[in-house]
């Protein structure tokens, strides 16, 4: 299926009629934090020529073949339709660099009947980690990812991501993150990882 240049534009991360009671309480609360500049809401596209892709240009020897795949390319967790798979909104805090991402996982991405794919679930603490990282250091990849899956996660409930930077080591970045309910009392998962900030010297391809 195409989208239009519209739908390609527009900012996902907002409310839609898919979003539960405690995925918009959620989403309210952390605008309203975000009103004193300490978080800020970070938009998310299913696909949009950003400063990231800017930045990334000077990793692809040949740019015209980069601007043909991109212009069919869309962010995989974006690339489900409204309320079937990922719906989520991501705050960052740059004082604590912290990104926290509210996430309900919506039926598309059933594992074990009734509960989330694990897959779906490191898709998700990949690309919370990712702009965490991305945020605090630029254009960075995912080196390794290690998660604990402590609790099955129920299709269709609504979690929070709570990422952190640990420690800076000259191009490396060692992120963490748990997932919680939204009680906070479930620790669903636990993740480290390791984010390697790109050589502008090496090309990706
Ligand atoms: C407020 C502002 C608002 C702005 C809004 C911003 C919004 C942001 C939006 C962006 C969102 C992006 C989210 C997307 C997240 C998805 C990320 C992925 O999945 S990515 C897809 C999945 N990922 C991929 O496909 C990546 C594939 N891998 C690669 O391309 C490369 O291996 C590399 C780039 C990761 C590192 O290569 P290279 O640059 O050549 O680096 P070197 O070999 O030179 O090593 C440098 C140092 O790192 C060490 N080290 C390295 N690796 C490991 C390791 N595994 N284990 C341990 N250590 C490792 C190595 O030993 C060395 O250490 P030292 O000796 O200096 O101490």
């Amino acid at each position: 299926r195409s989208f239009s240049s519209e739908v390609m534009h527009m900012d996902l991360s907002l409310p839609n009629p898919s979003w539960s009671e405690d995925m918009r309480l959620l989403f309210d609360q952390f605008m309203k934090k975000s009103e004193d500049g300490s978080w800020k809401h970070l938009p998310s596209y299913k696909s949009k020529f950003t400063q990231e892709t800017e930045d990334i240009k000077i990793y692809f020897p040949d740019e015209k073949l980069m601007k043909e795949k991109l212009s069919q390319a869309q962010l995989f967790p974006r690339s489900l339709e409204e309320g079937l798979g990922f719906e989520y909104a991501m705050f960052h805090n740059c004082v604590e660099d912290r990104t926290v991402c509210i996430f309900q996982g919506g039926p598309y991405l059933q594992g074990v009947p009734g509960f989330l794919h694990g897959g779906a679930i490191a898709t998700m603490i990949d690309a919370t980690l990712g702009t965490c990282a991305v945020v605090a250091i630029g254009v960075a990849m995912t080196a390794s990812l290690n998660i604990s899956f402590k609790r099955p996660i129920p299709l269709g409930s609504v979690v929070v991501i709570n990422s952190q930077v640990d420690k800076v080591e000259g191009r490396k970045l060692f992120l963490s993150c748990n997932i919680r309910s939204v009680d906070e009392k479930t620790v669903y998962s636990e993740a480290t990882s390791l984010f390697v900030k790109l050589d502008p010297k090496t090309r990706l391809t």
